[in-house]
C-alpha cells in the first residue's frame, strides 16, 4: 500500500515544489517508487489544448512511473490567482470527492510513496465553504511543512503547525528553505525555529545556484519518513 504525504508551506512561493521534487528524488535514491500529485493548480498554460502547470510538470517528470498529466493534476486553472477564484471564473467547482478519486487511482499504481503538493498555504479555500485542509483531514495524510526562511516565517510556521495539529493531523517533518539569500540573521532564525518546532527536521536547503538547484535532495534526510 502506497504511503502518501501532503506537502504544505508557510505561504505560496516558499519552495513546496522544490522540496516535493527533492523528496521524490531522495525516495528514489533509497529504492522507493514514487509519484507526485498536485490536485489543484492555478497558473497554467495551454499545451496541446490542455492546461498544464509547472509544478505538476515537474512532479510528472520526477515520477518513477509514467503517468498521464491528468492523473498528476486534475484541477488546472490558467490565471495565477487563488484557485477558488480561478475556478469561479472558469465556471467550475473543485470537488474534494474528485480529488480523492485521483489519489485512489495513484494508490492503485505500483508507487510506494505519493507526494501531494498543496497550493498556497495550509488553509487554502476550494470554494466559499471548503478548504484543501478539509480534504487532507479526510484522507488522514501526514503533513510535511516547508518553511520559507524570510522575515515573518517563525509566526507563519508556528501557526501552521498549530492549525495542522488542531485539525487532528501529524506533522511528519519540516524543511527549512532559504528562499531569501539576503535574510538577515538567518542562523539565529533557524535556531529559533529548530527550538520551537517539535517535529522531525528533514533538512535545510540553502539558496541554490542554477547548477545546484538540480540536486536539492542532497540537503534532505528522509529517514524520519521511512
Ligand atoms: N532554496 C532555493 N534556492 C534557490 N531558488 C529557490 C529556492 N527555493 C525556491 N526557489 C525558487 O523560488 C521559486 C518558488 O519556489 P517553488 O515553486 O518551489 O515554491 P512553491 O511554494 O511551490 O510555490 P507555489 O505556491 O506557487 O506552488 C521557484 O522559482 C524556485 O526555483
Ligand atoms: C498562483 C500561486 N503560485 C499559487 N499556486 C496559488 C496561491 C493561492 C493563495 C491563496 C491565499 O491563501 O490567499
Ligand atoms: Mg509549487
Amino acid at each position: 500500500m502506497a504511503k502518501a504525504f501532503f506537502v504544505t508551506g508557510t505561504d505560496t512561493e516558499v519552495g513546496k515544489t522544490l522540496v516535493t521534487t527533492a523528496l521524490m528524488r531522495a525516495a528514489k535514491e533509497v529504492g522507493k517508487k514514487v509519484v507526485g500529485y498536485k490536485p489543484v493548480a492555478s497558473g497554467c498554460e495551454l499545451v496541446d489544448g490542455e492546461l498544464r502547470n509547472g509544478d505538476a510538470n515537474a512532479m510528472q517528470r520526477e515520477a518513477s512511473i509514467p503517468l498521464p498529466y491528468a492523473m498528476v493534476n486534475p484541477y488546472a486553472f490558467a490565471p495565477a490567482i487563488a484557485p477558488h477564484i480561478a475556478a469561479r471564473l472558469a465556471n467550475e467547482s473543485i470537488q474534494s470527492g474528485h480529488i480523492s478519486q485521483g489519489l485512489a487511482r495513484l494508490k492503485e499504481t505500483a508507487a510506494d510513496w505519493i507526494l501531494v503538493e498543496g497550493a498556497g498555504g495550509w488553509r487554502l479555500p476550494l470554494d466559499e465553504q471548503h478548504f484543501l485542509s478539509d480534504w487532507v483531514k479526510r484522507e488522514h495524510l501526514p503533513v510535511i511543512l516547508v518553511v520559507g526562511a524570510k522575515l515573518g516565517c517563525i509566526n507563519h510556521a508556528l501557526l501552521t503547525i498549530e492549525a495542522i495539529r488542531r485539525d487532528g493531523l501529524s506533522v511528519a517533518g519540516w524543511v527549512l528553505n532559504r528562499v531569501d539569500p539576503d535574510m538577515q540573521h538567518f542562523q539565529e532564525n533557524a535556531e529559533t525555529l529548530k527550538r520551537l518546532i517539535s517535529a522531525p527536521f528533514l533538512g535545510e536547503l540553502p539558496w541554490l545556484s542554477d547548477e545546484e538547484i538540480g540536486y536539492p535532495e542532497h540537503f534532505l534526510d528522509i529517514a524520519a519518513l521511512l
